[in-house]
Parts: C-alpha cells; sequence; structure tokens
C-alpha cells in the first residue's frame, strides 16, 4: 500500500507522497497510474519528498504523463505546504529541486516560492520564450475567456519547431492594468490546459513587465485562483517570489 496526500494550488493539483525512507515506485507506469482521473486518484502531477544533505528537504516532480518533469511552481508551493504539514520544518525552509535550491516561507495556508534567476527572454515569431525552471511560450492575447486554449496551445507545443526544441507549455496573457493580469496554461506533460501553473504565471509576470510595460510586482487572475509574483531586475531578472495558496485536499491509501 502507499501512503498519499493530495494538494493543490490555484487548481494545480498533486499527489504528494512523502518518500523520505525510500521504496515508492516512480515508473511512468505508476505514477501515469496514480495521476489518472479515472483508473487513479487524479492530479496534474506527482511529487516526491526526499531527504537531502544540506537541505530541508528534496522535492522530485513527475507530470502526470509518469515523466520526471522540470520545475513546478504550484508544486513546489505545495510541497513546501506539505513538508510543513508532516513537521519537517517550520516557517522557513530551503529545499533542492531539479534547477537548483529553492528558499520558501509558510503563513497558514499561503506559500511564498523563491524562484530560479531569468536570464534571458527570446522574442520567438508568436511570442515570447524564457526559462523559470521549465520552458514557457508567452503569448498576449485581447480576450482569454474565449480562447480555445487547448486546441491552440497543443498546436504550437506539438509543432516541430517546439518538438525539436523538447517541449514548450505555452502561456495566454491578457492584460488587464498595470498590476493585473489574467493567464491560462497549456501544459506539456499533462498535455492540457490546467487551472494554473506557477512556473507560467512566473514567466508571463517577467514577459508582461518587460515587453508591455507593467509593474514588477503584479497579481495574476487564473482559472484556479489568485497568485502574485514580484522580481527586480538587473543584469538579469533575480529574487522571483511565486505567491499563494497551497492546500491540503484528502489523504489516502492506494495499492
Ligand atoms: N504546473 C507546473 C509546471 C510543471 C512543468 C511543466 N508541466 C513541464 O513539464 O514543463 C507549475 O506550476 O509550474
Amino acid at each position: 500500500m502507499t501512503k498519499f496526500f493530495k494538494y493543490q494550488g490555484t487548481g494545480n493539483d498533486f499527489v504528494m507522497i512523502d518518500n523520505r525512507e525510500g521504496g515508492f515506485d516512480d515508473s511512468i507506469k505508476n505514477v501515469e497510474f496514480l495521476c489518472h482521473r479515472r483508473f487513479g486518484i487524479g492530479a496534474d502531477g506527482l511529487i516526491l519528498i526526499e531527504n537531502a544533505d544540506g537541505f530541508d528537504f528534496k522535492m522530485r516532480y513527475f507530470n502526470a504523463d509518469g515523466k520526471e518533469g522540470s520545475m513546478c511552481g504550484n508544486g513546489g508551493r505545495c510541497a513546501v505546504k506539505f513538508a510543513s504539514d508532516l513537521g519537517i520544518f517550520e516557517k522557513q525552509a530551503t529545499f533542492i529541486a531539479v534547477d537548483g535550491p529553492h528558499h520558501a516561507t509558510v503563513d497558514q495556508g499561503e506559500v511564498s516560492l523563491g524562484m530560479i534567476d531569468v536570464e534571458e527572454i527570446f522574442d520567438e515569431t508568436n511570442g515570447y520564450f524564457l526559462n523559470t525552471g521549465s520552458p514557457h511560450l508567452v503569448i498576449f492575447e485581447e480576450d482569454l475567456d474565449n480562447l480555445d486554449v487547448k486546441t491552440k496551445g497543443a498546436a504550437i507545443r506539438y509543432s516541430d519547431y517546439w518538438v525539436g526544441k523538447g517541449g514548450v507549455n505555452v502561456n495566454f496573457v491578457q492584460i488587464i492594468d498595470h498590476e493585473n493580469i489574467k493567464v491560462r496554461t497549456y501544459e506539456r506533460g499533462v498535455e492540457d490546459e490546467t487551472y494554473s501553473c506557477g512556473t507560467g504565471v512566473t514567466a508571463a509576470a517577467i514577459a508582461s513587465s518587460e515587453k508591455k510595460g507593467l509593474s514588477q510586482k503584479l497579481n495574476i487572475q487564473t482559472l484556479g485562483g489568485k497568485l502574485g509574483v514580484s522580481f527586480q531586475r538587473g543584469q538579469k531578472f533575480s529574487e522571483i517570489l511565486l505567491n499563494g495558496p497551497a492546500i491540503f485536499v484528502f489523504e489516502g491509501e492506494v495499492l
């Protein structure tokens, strides 16, 4: 039996496993099964909390397709809340993930997560590309409510160009005003629109500030709720913080 916990961060949902003693079957088949919304628990991804020397914990992230992925921002926030609920730390945590060390703070249900520095924004034919721990394309749109995100996002993600680069997450952004944007994301590895994507809204906020002159502290409306992103701009984009809720949903055991 595998003991699991389900968490969500603005509707981006994750199966969480405490794997500090090892033993979890992290095969593609098993992770895909656990994330399956009909045959399994159902989630956009699965996260393992493991031990790591010099850190409070190590986070390993797998997409719903069962493959170990790049960084997940909402998953990172949920991992921090899970580790806090397990009693691994009190208010401040330092953990290691696939993209390097992260610092985070928890204040009840809110988690503020430090993201990796972003070196550069690349102009692409249909948007802006940046890596916030995961690869993201940011496309500005006038009307997000009436956009077919799944069809449009999949067409871009599966284009020869992006498949050749290992795939991409596609974020559609509508500017509301100087401090507010709306974001909808097609996620690689889930291969669908998710309710929210942490590394995606981080990319959207940086691109909105840099390319459209918006604030360096933005409120972001996603399908699953509100997130905040702030950062500093120097030679690169640094001190990037992703803030928002990370919520325990239920726990159980699965064969
Ligand atoms: N939902 C995540 C993003 C996870 C990574 C992505 N699916 C990929 O493999 O590129 C987030 O909150 O950042």
